[in-house]
């Protein structure tokens, strides 16, 4: 399993968001070395499905964000379809339940002691209160995103996808031993865009993220190599 980064540009993961192979090449080959991990989601994976996952990977360790949910067999069959790809962290909806995460973990762990880490989304970084209030929940985005943290990590997820904004919560609650890894991250005057729970870089760890994705700040700049690397001068180690 990857390990937590050390500090610096390790806790940095660019998110690949494009439909287009070669230009998700290039975004790669210009930001490996300026960050840990790299991101590859439902855009580009959609689009070039598993080469892109290798293309991705011949330059740094991938993030495969699928945001797998269904029933449990069928989210073990997609974890178990996955391995060869060798993804270093996959993530799941914690909203799946606990017999779903579980499934995934016990198909994660044919891969060995390579496995990828299994990460649970909470909240997305994108729902405010009346977003999830629309879905039913009546409880703030901090105390759902605790209640599916508590679930997830009990039913086998490694770690957690939260907002910046719940990092410290979800530290103190459940401790230093649930990996955080943490979008919805924006560098000061850095447009929000669809994001609703946000904070800069630094703040997100100190809040305690291991990991902070960002997207759009990078690959939208016109310099993402630049951009990255200045975001990862002000992350503490
Ligand atoms: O709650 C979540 C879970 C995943 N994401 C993903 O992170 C990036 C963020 O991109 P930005 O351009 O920095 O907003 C994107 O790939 C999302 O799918 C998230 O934002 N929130």
């Amino acid at each position: 399993m990857i390990a937590r980064p050390a500090g610096g540009a390790a806790r940095l993961i660019p998110a690949i968001d494009t439909g287009d192979l070669a230009r998700a090449e290039a975004l790669a080959a210009a930001l490996a070395g300026r960050c840990g991990v790299l991101k590859v989601g439902l855009e580009l994976f959609c689009a070039a499905g598993a080469p892109a996952v290798a293309a991705v990977t011949r330059h740094a360790p991938v993030f495969l964000d699928l945001k797998l949910h269904d029933i449990p067999n069928t989210v073990a069959g997609a974890l178990r379809s996955l391995l060869p790809l060798r993804p270093a962290m996959v993530t799941l909806h914690a909203g799946g339940g606990p017999a779903m995460v579980a499934a995934a973990r016990d198909a994660a762990e044919r891969a060995g002691a390579d496995r990828p880490l299994l990460l649970a989304v909470t909240v997305l970084t994108s729902m405010d209160a009346a977003a999830l209030a629309a879905t039913g929940v009546a409880d703030s985005p901090a105390a759902q995103v605790l209640r599916l943290a508590r679930m997830a990590v009990a039913a086998g997820a490694d770690g957690l996808v939260c907002s910046p904004q719940e990092a410290a919560l979800l530290r103190a609650e459940l401790g230093p031993g649930p990996a955080l890894v943490v979008p919805g991250v924006r560098p000061a005057g850095s447009a929000a865009g669809d994001q609703a729970r946000t904070a800069t870089p630094a703040e997100a760890v100190a809040a305690g993220a291991d990991w902070i994705v960002v997207g759009r700040p990078i690959t939208g700049a016109a310099d993402p190599a630049a951009a990255a690397a200045s975001i990862a001068a002000t992350l503490p180690g």
